[in-house]
Protein backbone atom coordinates (compact mmCIF):
# COMPACT_ATOMS: atom_id res chain seq x y z
CA UNK A 1 0.00 0.00 0.00
CA UNK A 2 1.67 3.42 -0.69
CA UNK A 3 1.18 6.38 1.91
CA UNK A 4 -1.22 7.83 -0.62
CA UNK A 5 -3.46 4.82 -0.32
CA UNK A 6 -3.43 5.15 3.50
CA UNK A 7 -3.95 8.65 3.33
CA UNK A 8 -7.44 8.48 1.63
CA UNK A 9 -8.00 6.05 3.97
CA UNK A 10 -7.94 7.99 6.67
CA UNK A 11 -9.82 10.71 4.81
CA UNK A 12 -12.73 8.20 3.86
CA UNK A 13 -13.01 6.77 7.38
CA UNK A 14 -12.15 9.62 9.11
CA UNK A 15 -9.74 7.67 11.71
CA UNK A 16 -6.37 7.06 11.97
CA UNK A 17 -6.60 4.74 14.82
CA UNK A 18 -4.46 1.71 14.65
CA UNK A 19 -5.74 -1.60 16.45
CA UNK A 20 -3.04 -3.64 18.12
CA UNK A 21 -3.81 -7.15 18.29
CA UNK A 22 -1.80 -8.22 21.02
CA UNK A 23 -3.22 -11.47 22.22
CA UNK A 24 -2.82 -12.56 25.90
CA UNK A 25 -4.45 -16.17 26.54
CA UNK A 26 -5.08 -15.26 29.69
CA UNK A 27 -6.59 -11.78 29.10
CA UNK A 28 -9.01 -13.35 26.24
CA UNK A 29 -12.33 -14.70 27.09
CA UNK A 30 -11.84 -18.03 28.64
CA UNK A 31 -14.66 -19.74 26.49
CA UNK A 32 -12.66 -19.41 23.42
CA UNK A 33 -9.87 -21.38 24.89
CA UNK A 34 -12.03 -24.34 23.53
CA UNK A 35 -11.55 -23.05 19.91
CA UNK A 36 -8.80 -24.71 17.45
CA UNK A 37 -7.06 -21.74 17.44
CA UNK A 38 -8.03 -19.18 20.06
CA UNK A 39 -5.76 -16.46 19.19
CA UNK A 40 -6.79 -16.78 15.28
CA UNK A 41 -11.04 -16.75 16.73
CA UNK A 42 -10.25 -14.16 19.09
CA UNK A 43 -8.24 -11.32 16.14
CA UNK A 44 -11.09 -12.23 13.73
CA UNK A 45 -14.01 -11.10 15.92
CA UNK A 46 -11.52 -8.16 16.96
CA UNK A 47 -11.09 -7.64 12.70
CA UNK A 48 -14.68 -8.30 11.90
CA UNK A 49 -16.44 -6.12 14.80
CA UNK A 50 -13.56 -2.42 14.29
CA UNK A 51 -12.25 -3.12 10.87
CA UNK A 52 -14.58 0.17 9.75
CA UNK A 53 -13.27 2.42 12.59
CA UNK A 54 -9.89 2.08 12.21
CA UNK A 55 -6.70 2.41 8.98
CA UNK A 56 -4.93 -0.30 10.25
CA UNK A 57 -3.94 -3.40 12.56
CA UNK A 58 -0.69 -3.78 14.28
CA UNK A 59 0.25 -7.28 15.88
CA UNK A 60 3.00 -7.40 17.78
CA UNK A 61 4.93 -10.26 16.98
CA UNK A 62 6.02 -11.40 20.91
CA UNK A 63 2.54 -12.47 21.36
CA UNK A 64 2.43 -14.80 18.53
CA UNK A 65 6.11 -15.96 19.03
CA UNK A 66 5.10 -16.61 23.05
CA UNK A 67 2.82 -19.82 21.58
CA UNK A 68 5.43 -21.24 19.45
CA UNK A 69 4.35 -22.83 15.79
CA UNK A 70 0.78 -22.17 17.29
CA UNK A 71 1.36 -18.60 17.54
CA UNK A 72 3.26 -18.30 14.33
CA UNK A 73 0.37 -19.62 12.57
CA UNK A 74 -2.26 -17.96 14.33
CA UNK A 75 0.03 -14.84 13.06
CA UNK A 76 -0.49 -16.12 9.59
CA UNK A 77 -4.15 -16.83 9.13
CA UNK A 78 -4.53 -12.84 10.92
CA UNK A 79 -2.67 -11.42 8.37
CA UNK A 80 -4.15 -13.25 5.35
CA UNK A 81 -7.47 -12.69 6.41
CA UNK A 82 -6.83 -9.10 6.83
CA UNK A 83 -5.45 -8.97 3.18
CA UNK A 84 -8.19 -10.98 2.13
CA UNK A 85 -11.21 -9.61 3.48
CA UNK A 86 -10.22 -5.76 4.23
CA UNK A 87 -7.20 -4.80 1.30
CA UNK A 88 -7.42 -0.99 2.40
CA UNK A 89 -6.75 -1.64 5.72
CA UNK A 90 -2.84 -0.73 6.39
CA UNK A 91 -0.82 -3.88 8.40
CA UNK A 92 1.94 -3.47 10.36
CA UNK A 93 4.33 -6.56 11.92
CA UNK A 94 5.27 -5.16 15.45
CA UNK A 95 8.54 -7.11 15.39
CA UNK A 96 11.81 -4.45 16.42
CA UNK A 97 14.12 -6.36 14.05
CA UNK A 98 17.28 -5.12 12.53
CA UNK A 99 20.30 -7.10 12.27
CA UNK A 100 23.51 -6.93 9.84
CA UNK A 101 22.27 -6.18 6.02
CA UNK A 102 22.72 -10.13 5.09
CA UNK A 103 20.45 -10.76 8.29
CA UNK A 104 17.79 -8.23 7.91
CA UNK A 105 17.04 -9.07 4.38
CA UNK A 106 15.31 -12.18 5.32
CA UNK A 107 13.72 -10.91 8.39
CA UNK A 108 12.16 -8.39 5.36
CA UNK A 109 11.90 -11.22 3.30
CA UNK A 110 9.73 -13.25 6.32
CA UNK A 111 7.51 -9.53 6.42
CA UNK A 112 7.00 -8.31 3.29
CA UNK A 113 6.76 -11.69 0.92
CA UNK A 114 6.29 -14.65 3.20
CA UNK A 115 3.45 -13.21 5.51
CA UNK A 116 2.97 -9.79 3.64
CA UNK A 117 2.68 -6.93 5.66
CA UNK A 118 2.66 -3.58 4.40
CA UNK A 119 5.51 -2.66 6.97
CA UNK A 120 7.75 -3.76 9.82
CA UNK A 121 9.36 -2.18 12.64
CA UNK A 122 12.44 -1.95 12.87
CA UNK A 123 15.59 -0.30 15.60
CA UNK A 124 17.94 1.99 14.01
CA UNK A 125 20.51 0.94 16.60
CA UNK A 126 22.89 -1.40 14.03
CA UNK A 127 22.63 1.86 11.55
CA UNK A 128 22.26 2.15 7.63
CA UNK A 129 23.20 -1.36 6.60
CA UNK A 130 21.07 -2.94 8.52
CA UNK A 131 17.80 -0.93 7.74
CA UNK A 132 18.36 -0.18 3.62
CA UNK A 133 17.51 -4.09 3.00
CA UNK A 134 14.20 -3.01 4.49
CA UNK A 135 13.79 0.15 2.23
CA UNK A 136 14.22 -2.27 -0.82
CA UNK A 137 10.98 -3.55 -1.09
CA UNK A 138 8.57 -1.26 -2.99
CA UNK A 139 5.22 0.03 -1.85
CA UNK A 140 6.33 -1.26 1.76
CA UNK A 141 7.25 0.87 4.88
CA UNK A 142 9.90 0.88 7.21
CA UNK A 143 8.87 1.82 10.86
CA UNK A 144 12.07 2.95 12.69
CA UNK A 145 11.79 3.53 16.50
CA UNK A 146 13.05 7.05 16.73
CA UNK A 147 11.37 7.91 20.42
CA UNK A 148 9.68 5.26 21.94
CA UNK A 149 6.75 5.61 24.51
CA UNK A 150 8.72 3.86 27.46
CA UNK A 151 10.62 5.38 30.50
CA UNK A 152 13.64 3.50 29.37
CA UNK A 153 13.65 6.32 26.01
CA UNK A 154 15.37 8.49 28.11
CA UNK A 155 18.64 6.14 28.69
CA UNK A 156 20.01 6.42 25.22
CA UNK A 157 17.17 7.97 22.98
CA UNK A 158 17.54 11.86 24.39
CA UNK A 159 21.36 11.82 25.42
CA UNK A 160 23.32 14.13 23.68
CA UNK A 161 26.11 13.48 20.87
CA UNK A 162 27.60 16.16 19.05
CA UNK A 163 24.87 18.51 20.87
CA UNK A 164 22.03 16.59 19.36
CA UNK A 165 20.01 14.10 21.09
CA UNK A 166 20.61 10.83 19.85
CA UNK A 167 16.33 9.99 18.42
CA UNK A 168 17.59 13.65 16.34
CA UNK A 169 20.54 11.90 14.92
CA UNK A 170 18.20 8.72 14.08
CA UNK A 171 15.86 11.17 11.99
CA UNK A 172 18.40 13.07 9.98
CA UNK A 173 20.58 10.22 8.94
CA UNK A 174 18.20 7.91 8.25
CA UNK A 175 16.60 10.82 5.50
CA UNK A 176 19.69 9.96 3.69
CA UNK A 177 19.67 6.38 3.16
CA UNK A 178 18.38 4.52 -0.34
CA UNK A 179 14.88 4.55 -0.47
CA UNK A 180 14.29 6.60 2.83
CA UNK A 181 10.89 7.47 1.08
CA UNK A 182 9.75 4.25 2.45
CA UNK A 183 10.83 5.29 5.87
CA UNK A 184 8.03 6.17 8.94
CA UNK A 185 8.87 6.40 12.14
CA UNK A 186 7.65 5.39 15.61
CA UNK A 187 7.29 8.59 18.44
CA UNK A 188 5.33 7.46 21.85
CA UNK A 189 2.51 9.03 22.68
CA UNK A 190 4.10 9.90 26.30
CA UNK A 191 6.61 11.69 24.25
CA UNK A 192 4.12 14.41 22.94
CA UNK A 193 6.19 17.46 23.60
CA UNK A 194 8.81 15.87 21.86
CA UNK A 195 6.87 16.50 18.23
CA UNK A 196 6.77 19.95 17.52
CA UNK A 197 11.15 19.44 16.98
CA UNK A 198 10.85 15.95 15.38
CA UNK A 199 7.97 17.50 13.11
CA UNK A 200 11.12 20.02 12.22
CA UNK A 201 13.04 17.55 10.85
CA UNK A 202 10.96 14.92 9.31
CA UNK A 203 7.65 16.95 8.46
CA UNK A 204 6.05 14.89 6.12
CA UNK A 205 6.50 10.96 7.20
CA UNK A 206 3.94 9.14 8.60
CA UNK A 207 4.41 8.77 12.49
CA UNK A 208 3.52 5.55 13.83
CA UNK A 209 2.31 6.74 17.77
CA UNK A 210 1.67 3.62 20.20
CA UNK A 211 1.02 4.64 23.80
CA UNK A 212 -2.40 5.98 24.07
CA UNK A 213 -4.45 4.27 26.44
CA UNK A 214 -2.97 2.30 28.67
CA UNK A 215 0.24 4.40 28.83
CA UNK A 216 -1.17 7.21 29.45
CA UNK A 217 -0.52 8.99 26.03
CA UNK A 218 -2.86 11.77 25.41
CA UNK A 219 -4.60 11.88 21.29
CA UNK A 220 -5.09 15.49 21.71
CA UNK A 221 -1.42 16.55 22.51
CA UNK A 222 -0.15 14.51 20.00
CA UNK A 223 -2.63 16.04 17.18
CA UNK A 224 -1.65 19.40 18.07
CA UNK A 225 2.02 19.24 17.57
CA UNK A 226 1.99 15.96 15.34
CA UNK A 227 -0.52 16.17 12.73
CA UNK A 228 0.67 17.70 9.14
CA UNK A 229 -1.44 18.66 6.42
CA UNK A 230 -2.30 15.30 5.25
CA UNK A 231 -2.36 13.93 8.45
CA UNK A 232 0.47 11.79 8.59
CA UNK A 233 -0.38 10.02 12.13
CA UNK A 234 -1.06 6.13 12.83
CA UNK A 235 -2.44 6.51 16.47
CA UNK A 236 -2.09 2.93 18.29
CA UNK A 237 -4.58 1.40 21.05
CA UNK A 238 -3.74 -2.11 21.89
CA UNK A 239 -4.55 -3.32 25.30
CA UNK A 240 -6.85 0.13 25.67
CA UNK A 241 -9.35 -1.60 23.09
CA UNK A 242 -9.02 -5.33 22.55
CA UNK A 243 -9.64 -6.17 26.54
CA UNK A 244 -12.37 -4.01 27.16
CA UNK A 245 -14.10 -6.95 28.01
CA UNK A 246 -13.39 -10.62 28.88
CA UNK A 247 -17.52 -11.76 28.78
CA UNK A 248 -19.18 -12.65 25.45
CA UNK A 249 -18.96 -8.92 24.33
CA UNK A 250 -15.38 -8.56 24.22
CA UNK A 251 -15.73 -7.69 20.62
CA UNK A 252 -18.87 -5.47 21.19
CA UNK A 253 -16.91 -3.71 23.85
CA UNK A 254 -13.60 -3.18 22.01
CA UNK A 255 -15.93 -1.57 18.82
CA UNK A 256 -17.33 0.85 21.45
CA UNK A 257 -14.17 1.60 22.68
CA UNK A 258 -12.70 1.94 19.02
CA UNK A 259 -15.03 4.01 18.30
CA UNK A 260 -14.63 6.46 21.17
CA UNK A 261 -11.35 7.07 19.43
CA UNK A 262 -12.50 7.36 16.24
CA UNK A 263 -14.93 10.05 17.00
CA UNK A 264 -12.17 12.06 18.51
CA UNK A 265 -10.45 11.58 15.67
CA UNK A 266 -13.04 12.62 13.41
CA UNK A 267 -13.60 15.83 15.15
CA UNK A 268 -9.95 16.78 15.02
CA UNK A 269 -9.88 15.84 11.17
CA UNK A 270 -13.14 18.70 10.38
O1 LIG B 1 6.70 -0.11 18.08
C1 LIG B 1 5.69 -0.07 18.80
O2 LIG B 1 4.59 -0.28 18.36
C2 LIG B 1 5.86 0.44 20.17
C3 LIG B 1 6.82 1.40 20.36
C4 LIG B 1 6.84 2.14 21.56
O3 LIG B 1 7.60 3.06 21.71
N1 LIG B 1 5.94 1.80 22.52
C5 LIG B 1 5.01 0.81 22.37
O4 LIG B 1 4.19 0.63 23.28
N2 LIG B 1 5.01 0.06 21.22
C6 LIG B 1 4.09 -1.07 21.07
O5 LIG B 1 2.76 -0.57 20.98
C7 LIG B 1 1.84 -1.43 21.70
C8 LIG B 1 1.24 -0.63 22.84
O6 LIG B 1 0.27 -1.38 23.49
P1 LIG B 1 -0.77 -0.77 24.56
O7 LIG B 1 0.04 -0.06 25.58
O8 LIG B 1 -1.45 -1.99 25.07
O9 LIG B 1 -1.69 0.15 23.80
C9 LIG B 1 2.67 -2.63 22.13
O10 LIG B 1 2.61 -3.62 21.11
C10 LIG B 1 4.08 -2.09 22.22
O11 LIG B 1 5.06 -3.07 22.04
Amino acid sequence: MTTQQLTQQIQKKKSFLCIGLDVDLNKIPQHLLQEEDPIFAFNKAIIDATHHLCVAYKPNTAFYEAYGLKGWKALEKTINYINKNHPEIFTIADAKRGDIGNTSSMYAKAFFEDLAFDSVTVAPYMGKDSVEPFLAFENKHTILLALTSNQGAFDFQTKMIDEKEVYKHVLETSKTWQNSENLMYVVGATKAEFLADIRQIIPNSFLLVPGVGAQGGNLQDVCKYGMNDHVGLLINSSRGIIYASNQDDFAQAAAKKAEALQQEMKVILK
